[in-house]
C-alpha cells in the first residue's frame, strides 16, 4: 500500500495522453518555466522571488498498477517552510474545478443524460462504431430518463450539485485569499451547467496567467477526471492563448493527510450518533465502474479507492477507532458487470450475518448528490432495515467542511510550481487530413442519422406495442 503525503500532480503529460492508459511520464525533475511566483517564508515573513529556470525536485511514484507518475506534491520547493505563495502583479492565477454536473430541473433530465452517454469516455464504443454514439446516447437516455427523473423528483427536482460546488469554489477562493494567494476559481461541469467550455471561455477572457486544474473527485477514473480532462486537453491544444498558458493538472488527491483527516472525524463525529459506536459496521460506499475500466483499460480507480479506504482506517485506527470495516460499490448502469461486491449484494449479506448497527459511508466524491440523498438515504436505507440491520447511520459529503476546503487550498498552493505550458508541436494538421476528417464526418452522420432513425423507430414501436399489450 502506498502513503504519499502529497497529491499526484502532472502537467503536459497528461493533456499529451490517451484517456484510455496512463503513458509513462517523460520528466524525472521538470524545469520550471514559471514567469515569477513568490513565496513568503516562515522565520522571516520576507518575499524571495523564484527565478526562471529553477529545477524542482519531482519524485517519481509508481502507482499500483505499475505505472509511473511525475509527482510535485510531495516537496515542490527546493527548502525551507512555505507559509504562502502570492503572484506578481502581472501574475494571474486561476483554479478551475473540474465536476460531474448535474440536472437543475426535470426538464433537465433527458438531455442531461444524453451528454453523459454521449461522452466516449462514459460509453467506450470501438473506433469504428464511435459513429453511433450519438444515437445510442440518444437511445439509452430516452430509456433512462424515467427512472432517473423518479431519483432527481425524490430529492426535491433536481440535483444539489451545481450549488455546492459554487460553495465550494468561493470557499476554496476565500481559504486561498487567507494563504495569501489571490486566485479567481471556476466551476466546469462536464454534462450539464456551467458546461466546461463555458468555463476555459472565461478563463481567457480574464487573462489568466498560471492555471490549476482541481477535479473534484479524490480518485482517479477514466470515466470522471480522464473525461473532464479530454475536454480540456482539445480545448487547450487547438486554441494558440491557451496552449501557452502554463497548467498544472492535480490528478487525485485522496491520499492527502488534510483529506484523510477530514473524512476520519466525520466519521469519528457520526459514530457517536449511534446507540452502539463500536458495535458498528463502517461500510463504504463508492460509485462503480464496469469492470473493463479496471482491468481492460487500465483505470486506476479500484487500486486508489482500496488505497483510499486503507488510509482512512488507519487514521481511525490511530484515534483509537477499531471498528469492523468493508467496501462495496453502487449506483451500476446497463447489463455489463460492475465492480463487485455490489452494495445492495453486501447490505443483505450483512444483515444475513447478523450485523445490526451499520453506518455508510459514501467515499468517492465530495458533496451530496443524488446517489448519497435518494440511493442511500432512501433505498438501501430501506434496504438495510428490511434486512435486519437495526441502526443505520450515513456520514454526510464533505461539502464545505473547512478542513477538507483548506486543505484543497494547499493542494492548489503545491500544485502552482509545477504549471507548464501545454503547447504539442506535433499537433500540426495537413490540409490533406483536414480534407480526410470531412469526408469522414459527412459519412458517419450520412450513416448515423440512418441508424438512429431505424433506432428512434424501434423506440416509438416497442413502447406502442407495450401499451398495446398492457
Ligand atoms: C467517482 C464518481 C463517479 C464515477 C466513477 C461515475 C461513473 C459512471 N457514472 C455513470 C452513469 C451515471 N452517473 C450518474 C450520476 C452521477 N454520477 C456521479 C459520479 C460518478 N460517476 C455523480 C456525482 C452523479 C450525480 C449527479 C447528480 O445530479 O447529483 C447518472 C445519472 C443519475 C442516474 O440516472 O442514476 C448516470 C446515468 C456511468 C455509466 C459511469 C461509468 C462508466
Ligand atoms: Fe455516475
Amino acid at each position: 500500500m502506498e502513503a504519499a503525503a502529497g497529491s499526484r500532480i502532472v502537467s503536459q503529460i497528461n493533456f499529451n495522453q490517451n484517456s484510455a492508459s496512463f503513458r509513462e511520464s517523460k520528466s524525472m525533475s521538470t524545469l520550471f518555466n514559471a514567469s515569477k511566483i513568490s513565496v513568503r517564508s516562515n522565520s522571516n515573513n520576507k518575499t524571495k522571488s523564484i527565478a526562471r529556470g529553477l529545477s524542482l525536485n519531482c519524485s517519481v511514484q509508481k502507482d499500483f498498477v505499475g505505472r509511473t507518475f511525475a509527482s510535485t506534491g510531495v516537496c515542490n520547493y527546493p527548502s525551507g517552510v512555505i507559509e504562502s505563495i502570492s503572484h506578481t502583479a502581472e501574475e494571474k492565477i486561476g483554479v478551475i474545478l473540474l465536476n460531474l454536473g448535474g440536472p437543475d430541473t426535470l426538464q433537465d433530465v433527458q438531455p442531461f443524460l444524453f451528454n453523459l452517454f454521449a461522452d466516449p469516455d462514459i460509453i467506450r464504443l470501438p473506433r469504428m462504431f464511435r459513429f453511433l454514439q450519438r444515437p445510442l446516447a440518444q437511445l439509452i437516455s430516452t430509456l433512462r430518463a424515467p427512472k432517473s427523473k423518479e431519483g432527481y423528483a425524490a430529492i426535491g427536482g433536481g440535483s444539489p450539485l451545481r450549488k455546492i460546488t459554487n460553495e465550494q469554489a468561493n470557499a476554496i477562493k476565500l481559504a486561498l485569499e487567507a494563504k495569501e494567494v489571490t486566485a479567481s476559481v471556476y466551476v466546469a461541469m462536464r454534462y450539464w451547467h456551467p458546461f466546461t467550455e463555458e468555463a476555459v471561455h472565461q478563463i481567457k477572457r480574464d487573462g489568466i496567467t498560471r492555471l490549476v486544474v482541481l477535479p473534484l473527485y479524490p480518485q482517479y477514473s477514466i470515466s470522471t477526471t480522464g473525461s473532464s480532462i479530454n475536454v480540456l486537453r482539445d480545448m487547450f491544444r487547438s486554441d494558440a492563448s491557451l496552449s501557452k498558458l502554463p497548467v498544472a493538472i492535480i490528478q487525485s488527491w485522496y491520499q492527502r493527510q488534510g483529506y484523510i483527516n477530514s473524512m476520519a472525524d466525520l466519521i469519528e463525529k457520526e459514530l457517536e450518533t449511534l446507540p452502539t459506536p463500536q458495535e458498528t459496521m463502517i461500510f463504504f460506499s463508492a460509485h462503480g465502474v464496469p469492470v473493463s475500466y479496471v482491468e481492460n483499460a487500465g483505470d486506476p480507480y479500484r487500486d486508489q479507492m482500496e488505497d483510499c479506504i486503507f488510509l482512512i482506517m488507519q487514521e481511525l485506527k490511530s484515534r483509537g477507532v477499531n471498528n469492523d470495516h468493508t467496501l462495496a460499490y453502487q449506483s451500476r448502469v446497463g447489463p455489463v458487470q460492475w465492480l463487485k461486491p455490489y452494495t445492495d449484494e453486501v447490505l443483505v449479506e450483512l444483515g444475513r450475518q447478523g450485523v445490526k448497527s451499520l453506518l455508510a459511508v459514501p467515499v468517492s466524491f465530495v458533496s451530496e448528490h443524488i446517489e448519497t440523498l435518494e440511493e442511500i438515504d432512501m433505498e438501501y436505507r430501506e434496504l438495510a432495515l428490511e434486512s435486519g440491520i437495526v441502526n443505520w447511520g450515513r456520514v454526510p459529503a464533505l461539502n464545505c467542511t473547512s478542513s477538507f476546503i483548506a486543505d484543497m487550498a494547499d493542494a492548489v498552493i503545491e500544485a502552482l510550481p509545477s504549471a507548464l505550458a501545454i503547447s504539442n508541436p506535433s499537433d500540426t494538421t495537413t490540409s490533406e487530413e483536414t480534407d480526410n476528417d470531412l469526408l469522414g464526418y459527412v459519412v458517419k452522420i450520412f450513416f448515423g442519422s440512418i441508424v438512429a432513425f431505424f433506432l428512434l423507430l424501434s423506440l416509438k414501436a416497442a413502447s406502442a406495442l407495450r401499451k398495446y399489450v398492457i
